[in-house]
């Protein structure tokens, strides 16, 4: 099968700081696929590498069959960064209209991409607000709903989920199983273990390596715990007490 996004070694050195040192990373269609590790890991950096926004020290990406980074395939991304990039003085519909028209959706296919995404996040009774009366989370939600509005076959989520509250991140994982039924592809960042549970697979990423990689089942297994959070945990312990075996 295809791969949507093909990454190959990719080694990322900041300021003499090896960042990733060889991580690879492969999506297929109707896959979500979760990257996760401590704060710090490149996880972040990782994904911006595949978006084409940050340069590689060595190793390549791919996206839908394109070599990254390239202008074209990067508005067929539905892209959620860390921060959300709003227009503070813009209500919340007329930021969606606005990135809506960026990626080339007009008319009445933008106003059903509008109600759709605005309903999946709960901001149809808050679109007419100004973004600078919007809580933390609000926001969040609004960017979920941007990086929706374009119908997007691939999307990249860096911690969607930060500042929402639970059933609501339950009504966007339900969207997000619709997207991958519909054949898309997700790659989400997450530090929420539970997020991490729903994954198709989990790459961690700790120390600039891919430490861990496959469906939280295998890897359950191949840890022998019961959570994803005990894998993160004991994967953690090993890499250290090999690193200082060394
Ligand atoms: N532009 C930059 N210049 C220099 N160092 C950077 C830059 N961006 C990130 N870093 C460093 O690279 C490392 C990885 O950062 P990154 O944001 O990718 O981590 P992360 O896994 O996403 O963390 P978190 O879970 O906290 O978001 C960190 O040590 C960070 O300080």
């Amino acid at each position: 099968m295809d791969t949507v996004i093909h990454a190959t070694n990719i080694k990322k050195i900041y300021s003499n700081k090896t960042v990733l040192n060889g991580v690879s990373l492969d999506l297929i269609p109707g896959e979500i696929v979760g990257l996760i590790g401590p704060s710090g890991a490149g996880k972040t950096t990782l994904v911006k590498i595949i978006m084409g926004m940050e340069s590689t020290n060595e190793g390549e990406v791919a996206v839908l069959g394109t070599k990254m980074p390239n202008r074209a395939v990067m508005t067929k991304i539905g892209y959620m960064a860390q921060s959300d990039a709003l227009y503070d003085n813009l209500s919340g519909k007329e930021n969606l209209k606005f990135f809506g028209q960026l990626m080339g959706v007009t008319g009445s296919k933008l106003d059903k991409a509008i109600a759709h995404a605005a309903d999946v996040v709960n901001l149809t009774d808050d679109l007419g607000k100004r973004i600078n009366n919007y809580s933390g989370g609000m926001k969040r939600r609004l960017s979920l709903a941007i990086a929706m509005i374009q119908d997007p076959d691939v999307l990249i989520l860096d911690e969607p989920t930060v500042g929402i509250d639970p059933e609501l991140r339950q009504q966007i994982w339900a969207e997000l199983y619709s997207l991958k039924e519909q054949g898309k592809s997700v790659l989400i960042t997450t530090h929420v273990m539970d997020e991490a549970e729903r994954c198709d697979r989990l790459a961690l990423i700790r120390e600039g390596i891919t430490l861990a990689a496959g469906s939280p089942k295998a890897l359950k297994q191949e840890y022998q715990v019961n959570t994803v959070e005990d894998v993160f945990l004991k994967a953690g312990r090993l890499q250290d007490e090999n690193s200082s075996n060394r």
